[in-house]
C-alpha cells in the first residue's frame, strides 16, 4: 500500500514577511560591499599613468628638447636634448597610441631620424628641427585631448550607471519592503482571526456547559467536572423543588424563573461556596463538592434545606405549607463514570424517598453510606 500523499506546506505570512526583510538586508550588504570596492578601484588610480598622462608627459619632453636645442647648439645641449627625446619617445611608443592614432607611427619616424642626426652630432636647421619636433608635439596633443575626452565619456558613464543602480536598488527596497509589511500585516490578520475563531469556540463551548437561566452548569458540565475530578471522593446532592408546578401556576413563569435564580444563591450560601452546582433541568439542581467524612454529606444536605427554610420564600399554592422548600437526595462517590452513573441512581433514588414521604427533607443513597450505621436521613 502506498503512503498517503503529504500535504504540501506552503509558507506561511510570517516566513514570507521574514524572507522579504531577509533580502533587503541582503540587497543592502550587496550596494555597501560589493560595489564600493567597484567605485574604489575605478577612481583610484595611485601608481598607474593613464593613456593621457603619458602623452603629457611625452610631449613635455619633446617641448624641453625643442626648448633646448632652439636655444643652445654645444654638443652637452644637444645631448641632453637627445635624451629628452628618448624619453619622450619611450612614453609614446606604447600599442594603444599605436593602435588607435594614426599620426603615432610616422611621428615616431621622425623623432627616431631627428634622435639619429642628433647622435652624429648634426643639428638640424630650426624649420626641419620645428617640423622633426612640433609634428609629434602636436600629435601627443591630440592623444592627450582625445583621451581626456574618453576619459570623461568613462566617468560619465560610470556615474550614470551607479545612478542608475541606485535607483534600482532603491526602488528594489521599497518594494520589498513593503511587500514584507503587506506579508507581515497578513500574518498579524491570520493570527488575530484565529485568536477569534479560538475564543469563538472556547466561548461556545462554556455556553454549551452552561444553563442559561441561571449561569451555573449544566448536566454536561456536572459529568465532565466528575471526570475531572478523577478518583476523588465526593458528595453529590440532587435538588428538586417542591411543588414548582403550582408555583408556576400560581405566580407565573417569569417568577418561577426568578425563584430558580435565587434558589441557586441559596443553595451557594448554604454550602458555603464550596460546591459546584448545576441545573439538571426543570425544576432539579445538583451540587458536587469534595467529601471525605458521610457526616460532612449529612450536614450539607440539611444546610441546603434549612437555608431555603429560613429564606422563607412565599409559595401562594403550597398544599403543605406557605413557603417554598426543597426535596435532597445526597450520595458520596468515587468519581469515576461508573460509580458516577450508581451514585446518580442512588442520589436520585432517596431524593424520590424524601418526595414520598412528603418533601422538604433530605436522604441519603444507601450505595454510598451504610444508612444503619449513620441513620442519615432528614426532616
Ligand atoms: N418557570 C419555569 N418553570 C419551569 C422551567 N422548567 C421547568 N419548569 C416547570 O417546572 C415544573 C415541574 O413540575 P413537576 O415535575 O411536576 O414538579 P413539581 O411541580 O415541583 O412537583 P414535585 O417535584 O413532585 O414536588 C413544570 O411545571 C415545568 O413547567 C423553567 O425554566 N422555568
Amino acid at each position: 500500500m502506498s503512503p498517503p500523499p503529504r500535504a504540501r506546506r506552503t509558507p506561511g505570512w510570517l516566513w514570507l514577511s521574514l524572507m522579504s526583510f531577509t533580502a533587503l538586508m541582503l540587497l543592502i550588504a550587496y550596494e555597501t560591499r560589493w560595489v564600493h570596492p567597484d567605485i574604489h578601484a575605478y577612481f583610484s588610480q595611485s601608481g598607474n599613468l593613464t593613456g593621457q598622462q603619458l602623452a603629457t608627459r611625452s610631449r613635455e619632453y619633446l617641448e624641453e628638447s625643442l626648448g633646448i636645442l632652439l636655444e643652445e647648439s654645444d654638443p652637452d645641449a644637444v645631448q641632453r636634448a637627445s635624451f629628452q627625446i628618448e624619453l619622450g619617445y619611450g612614453l609614446f611608443d606604447i600599442g594603444l597610441y599605436r593602435n588607435e592614432y594614426a599620426c603615432t607611427e610616422p611621428n615616431l619616424q621622425r623623432l627616431d631620424a631627428l634622435n639619429d642626426s642628433l647622435g652624429q652630432g648634426v643639428v638640424p636647421p630650426p624649420d626641419s628641427l620645428s617640423q622633426g619636433l612640433l609634428q609629434p608635439i602636436r600629435c601627443l596633443t591630440e592623444i592627450e585631448m582625445d583621451q581626456l575626452d574618453y576619459r570623461s565619456a568613462v566617468t560619465n558613464r560610470f556615474v550614470e550607471e551607479t545612478r542608475h543602480h541606485q535607483t534600482l536598488v532603491l526602488v528594489g527596497s521599497l518594494v520589498i519592503y513593503l511587500l514584507g509589511l503587506v506579508f507581515w500585516g497578513m500574518h498579524v490578520f491570520k493570527h488575530r482571526l484565529a485568536d477569534r475563531a479560538t475564543r469563538e469556540s472556547l466561548r461556545w463551548m462554556a455556553q454549551a456547559l452552561q444553563d442559561p437561566l441561571t449561569g451555573i452548569g449544566n448536566r454536561s458540565a456536572l459529568h465532565d467536572d466528575v471526570l475531572a475530578e478523577k478518583g476523588g471522593t465526593m458528595a453529590l446532592l440532587l435538588i428538586d423543588i417542591d411543588y414548582f408546578k403550582q408555583y408556576n401556576d400560581a405566580l407565573g413563569h417569569p417568577d418561577g424563573d426568578q425563584l430558580l435564580r435565587e434558589l441557586v444563591a441559596l443553595i451557594d450560601r448554604a454550602l458555603s461556596g464550596k460546591a459546584r452546582l448545576y441545573r439538571m433541568g426543570g425544576d432539579e439542581f445538583a451540587a458536587l463538592l469534595p467529601c471525605d467524612d458521610p457526616r460532612t454529606l449529612a450536614s450539607a444536605a440539611a444546610s441546603v434545606v434549612e437555608e431555603v427554610r429560613r429564606a422563607a420564600l412565599p409559595h401562594p399554592d403550597h398544599p403543605a405549607g406557605t413557603h417554598v422548600t426543597l426535596s435532597v437526595g445526597g450520595v458520596q462517590f468515587t468519581a469515576e463514570p461508573e460509580a458516577f452513573a450508581a451514585a446518580y441512581v442512588a442520589a436520585d433514588r432517596a431524593l424520590y424517598r424524601v418526595k414520598a414521604q412528603g418533601r422538604d427533607g433530605w436522604q441519603l443513597g444507601a450505595t454510598a453510606v451504610e444508612e444503619s450505621r449513620y441513620g442519615f436521613t432528614g426532616k
